[in-house]
């Protein structure tokens, strides 16, 4: 299924940050182009811009230069409130770390999720069907602290999901967790990105997780710095 309104683009992104020792050129990107409903996996050497790359994707921050386009939406050019919001309601993240909040529930924290993206609604309701879909009915009302890890990242998956966002962006989201964990963690994913029609993009290190997605992209190390001149940047990443 390509649902339309979730494809993933990127044109000609730059990112540099002035720093007391020159320039750090954090990405340089020509052209990324993710269709909607479809899973990609980014892979690439420590520092060539991953996180960078998805913190754009997902609004968190603006490139110094060129565009990303969710859907019909460059949400490159909106100001910072409407990025908040667009975020909201169309991004699902998750990331290494769970970030659950300690002092919530299961449900409480895939529920508070609902209420921020404004779409709360039967929320009691909507949270139970997914937990049950997930096989995290029996956690639901423990608290995170009596969670293993690998069940804390798959309550972290509901999470990202449970608003129905057009796009799920996952940053090392397996990177703490043994294989096995990693695997079920994965799968809860992808499961849940094909229930919804969500556009995926995950960054990861492990082959195992990124051959888990319909496409694997090989990001370049595009790092060039004033105060180490002979790195070399290599653009045309895509
Ligand atoms: N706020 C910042 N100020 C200066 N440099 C930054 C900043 N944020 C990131 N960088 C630099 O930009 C480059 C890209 O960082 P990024 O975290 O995107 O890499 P990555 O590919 O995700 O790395 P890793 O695989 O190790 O997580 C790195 O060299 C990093 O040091």
């Amino acid at each position: 299924m390509k649902p339309a309104g979730n494809s993933v683009t990127a044109r000609d992104l730059v990112v540099e940050y002035p720093t007391p020792r020159g320039t750090v050129h954090a990405l340089s990107l020509d052209r990324l182009e993710v269709d909607g409903g479809e899973s990609v996996a980014i892979m690439g050497p420590s520092g060539c811009g991953k996180s960078t790359l998805l913190g754009l994707l997902a609004g968190l921050a603006r490139p110094t230069t060129g565009t990303v386009t969710i859907g019909a939406t460059v949400i490159s050019s909106l100001q910072e409130k409407a990025r908040i919001r667009f975020r909201r309601q169309n991004m699902g993240m998750v990331y290494q770390a769970d970030n659950l909040l300690p002092h919530l529930s299961v449900e409480e924290n895939v529920g508070l999720q609902l209420g921020i993206a404004r779409r709360a609604a039967d929320a009691d309701g909507e949270v139970e069907a997914l937990l049950q879909r997930l096989g995290l009915a029996a956690l639901r009302t423990r608290l995170p602290d009596q969670l293993s890890g690998g069940q804390r990242q798959r309550v972290a998956v509901a999470r990202a999901v449970i608003h129905r966002p057009a796009v799920i962006l996952a940053d090392e989201p397996t990177g703490s967790l043994d294989p096995a964990n990693a695997e079920r963690v994965i799968d809860t994913m992808i499961d849940s990105q094909r229930a919804i029609g969500a556009t995926l993009v995950l960054v990861t290190h492990d082959p195992s997780i990124a051959r888990r997605a319909d496409r694997i992209i090989e990001l370049e190390r595009a790092i060039l710095t004033a105060a180490a001149p002979d790195a070399v940047a290599v653009p045309d990443a895509v």
